[in-house]
């Protein structure tokens, strides 16, 4: 079966700078993989370009065989591919149910109220603001709205770049609570995050990126353990690489 995500060799630039260089990693269906680095290493671009949102200098990016490189970001969505940016960017004039209808646009109407109803089970605090305008939420909040917003309409590919960015810490719980779940489902999951060691605890399998690179790859639970990632770790609470 054809991975849900196959990148090879993939080459970012923006003007002179090659940000991305020559990257190749897979995102088995159904699975959890993440992507790990510090700041500036290239996660963000390499998501963007999964979007179509940054234009592949070389190199093929391949979703259930499809090549991606070249397509436009809005036929994403209609492929089944939900991307949750870094900020978050939500509707801030919208409410809660209104950013819901945006993100479900395509599913008809019984439908979209069934999964509405299940994205109010898995956020109840969306439920309880639902008539709020999503500018007035909490960034906690806003960061369940856009996941509730883009799981919405049951992707098969999820991009989350650094969901738990700027939270308090309970509600880095639930985020990554939310993520654990997602493995019960059929939805495949790339997540980049700075929380790097509960991002390799939970997800299946991880990479990790330096300067544009791929340095050391594995599941996630070997690397959460391997010595050339907790030492990253050394000298205080600090979760990032
Ligand atoms: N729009 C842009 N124009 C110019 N350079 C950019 C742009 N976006 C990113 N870069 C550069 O590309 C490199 C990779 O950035 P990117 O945001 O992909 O890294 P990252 O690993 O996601 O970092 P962070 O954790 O800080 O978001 C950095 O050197 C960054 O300055």
């Amino acid at each position: 079966m054809n991975p849900a995500l196959q990148i090879r060799d993939l080459v970012l630039a923006y003007g002179g700078i090659t940000a991305v260089k020559g990257v190749s990693l897979d995102v088995p269906a159904g699975k959890t993989v993440c992507l790990v680095g510090a700041n500036g290493a290239g996660k963000t671009s390499v998501m963007r370009a999964i979007s179509g949102l940054v234009k592949a200098k070389a190199g093929s990016i391949r979703y259930f065989g499809d090549e991606l490189t070249g397509r436009h970001p809005a036929g994403m969505a209609a492929r089944g591919i939900a991307h949750v940016p870094e900020g978050r960017e939500t509707f801030q004039r919208l409410s809660v149910e209104e950013s819901l209808r945006m993100g479900g646009f395509r599913l008809p109407r019984a439908e979209f109220g069934h999964r509405r109803d299940a994205m109010f089970e898995t956020f109840p605090r969306l439920k309880e603001r639902r008539t709020q305008l999503s500018g007035l939420l909490s960034g906690g909040e806003q960061q369940m709205l856009a996941m509730a917003r883009a799981l919405i309409s049951n992707p098969k590919l999820l991009l989350l770049d650094e969901p738990s960015m700027g939270l308090a810490p309970n509600i880095v719980d639930e985020v990554f609570q939310v993520i654990a779940d997602l493995r019960q489902t059929d939805t495949t999951v790339l997540l980049v995050e700075q929380n790097a060691l509960r991002a390799l605890e939970l997800a299946d399998y991880a990479y990790v990126m330096e300067t544009g690179s791929i340095v050391i790859e594995g599941e996630g639970r070997q690397l959460a353990n391997d010595p050339r990632i907790t030492t990253a770790y050394l000298g205080g609470e600090g979760d990032c690489l």
